[in-house]
């Protein structure tokens, strides 16, 4: 699955080697791109294994039979890492989508048993095929679209079988198409139907996150961190506490679902436990932001959500200014967000929460990759991380930004090979 390639003599390369490499960028350092003008590179088994001038390529460093795709003109990005998705579930819920956009309300849909229930619904129904196949098809839209990195959470299970089964097929995801997949455990995501009308019910299923699900998914080497959605309508802090020190005892590393719909101390939460990351983040305050920065927990903005659910968008200018590392993805679910590019998200981080084009691009490479503890092998366009690079059909990557939504992608190349053109 890896290949040979030579990228010849490119206008830009937006490499991202200049700042730190060992942790996630925030404040002045997020705008740093370390732009390199009229550099090849050269992807020997799918990994970097020269930049520089193209001027000074070295013919021994080109392997043999090496594939050549001609960059003049053009400008390349590291493969952009989308650090927040669900991308593993069954069905659809368009019929949602209309109804919101007739005036419905996404907490009202789902405090009646729809919304995420009802995708739980539609994927315990579905067997392993079919929901791989469903999934591959939105995974294969993403790779199009930039995204040679993602994190994958379960969620629509919230029984035992059916999580183990959705983490089994993003783990699957990974082996037959190569991406590199960080698989997330968000057992709890929503209190199932069955538990709702039961008085000792919410008790008895964090109950069982805690003592069933999470150990089993651990055993079974399915998961890299722990996700809760600590939210009004989902867990409340105290739920989200416990679920978290269980996590912790286990080893699992914490991502949150923090702020979305009010200042409902899934923040401060995430700060409490460094987390890695907290994800939407739309209301927030000083004090909340400080405890992020100095808990060093990356701050995951959704734009596309924002888009999508019309409730506001997060304010990525104050948490740049506050010194918040911070990192765009596209949140890739049946309901509130269905998006799949993150290079059009990336744009939508500038218009909706008013990063920086720059900044933009941080969020969805380095810091993104930071925040799934991979920046040692992505995010950036250097020797010996992976050959993934997209290669823009302009030599200027604000046009992302500038003519966002237009065919702007020239070529995915995904650990040496070009995997869309
Ligand atoms: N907020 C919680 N979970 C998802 C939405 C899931 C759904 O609606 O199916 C999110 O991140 O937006
Ligand atoms: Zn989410």
């Amino acid at each position: 699955m890896t290949g040979d390639l030579l990228l010849r003599a490119a206008a830009r390369i937006y490499t991202l080697a200049d700042g730190p490499k060992d942790r996630p960028r925030a404040g002045a350092e997020m705008a740093a791109l370390g732009v390199r003008e009229g550099w090849s590179v050269v992807v020997r088994d799918g990994t970097i294994a020269w930049a520089g001038p193209d001027a000074d390529l070295p013919a021994d460093k080109v392997p043999a039979g090496a594939a050549e795709l001609d960059c003049r003109g053009r400008a390349l990005l590291p493969g952009l890492v989308d650090s927040h998705t669900h991308l593993v579930w069954g069905g659809d819920r368009k019929d949602e989508l209309e109804m919101r956009l007739a005036g419905a309300d996404y907490e009202a849909i789902f405090a009646a048993g729809g919304g995420i229930l009802s995708s739980v619904r539609k994927t315990r129904e579905r067997d392993d095929e079919a929901l791989f196949a469903e999934s591959a098809k939105r995974l294969q839209r993403m790779l199009r679209a930039g995204t040679t990195a993602v994190e994958i959470k379960s969620g629509y299970g919230l029984d035992l079988d059916t999580e183990l089964r959705q983490l089994r097929v993003a783990r699957r995801l990974a082996k037959e198409t190569g991406v590199r997949v960080v698989t997330t455990c968000l057992a709890a995501h929503a209190l199932p139907a069955e538990l709702r009308d039961r008085p000792e019910g919410r008790e008895e299923f964090v109950g069982r996150v805690c003592d069933e699900v999470l150990p089993a998914v651990v055993a079974a080497g399915l998961a890299d961190f722990c996700d809760v959605f600590c939210d009004r309508g989902a867990f409340t802090p105290e739920e989200t506490r416990r679920i978290l020190h269980r996590a912790r005892a286990l080893g699992l590393p914490i991502r949150l679902h923090a702020n979305e719909f009010g200042h409902t101390g899934g923040a401060l939460l995430a700060a409490e436990f460094g987390a890695r990351s907290a994800d939407h983040l739309l209301h927030l305050d000083d004090g909340e932001r400080a405890a992020l920065r100095d808990a060093g927990v990356v701050a995951t903005l959704l734009p596309g959500t924002s888009l999508v659910l019309g409730k506001g968008f997060a304010d990525g200018r104050a948490l740049v200014k506050a010194g918040v590392p911070v990192a765009v993805a596209t949140d890739c679910n049946p309901g509130s967000c269905a998006l799949e590019s993150l290079s059009m998200v990336l744009a939508l981080a500038c218009y909706g929460n008013r990063l920086s084009p720059a900044e933009a691009v941080t969020a969805t490479t380095h810091n993104a990759a930071a925040s799934l503890g991979l920046h040692d092998e992505r995010g950036r366009v250097e020797v010996g991380l992976a050959g993934d690079l997209v290669l823009l059909a302009t030599d200027d990557v604000r046009d992302l930004v500038y003519h966002a939504g237009s065919p702007l992608i020239d070529a995915v190349v995904h650990r040496g090979r070009v995997v869309a053109r």
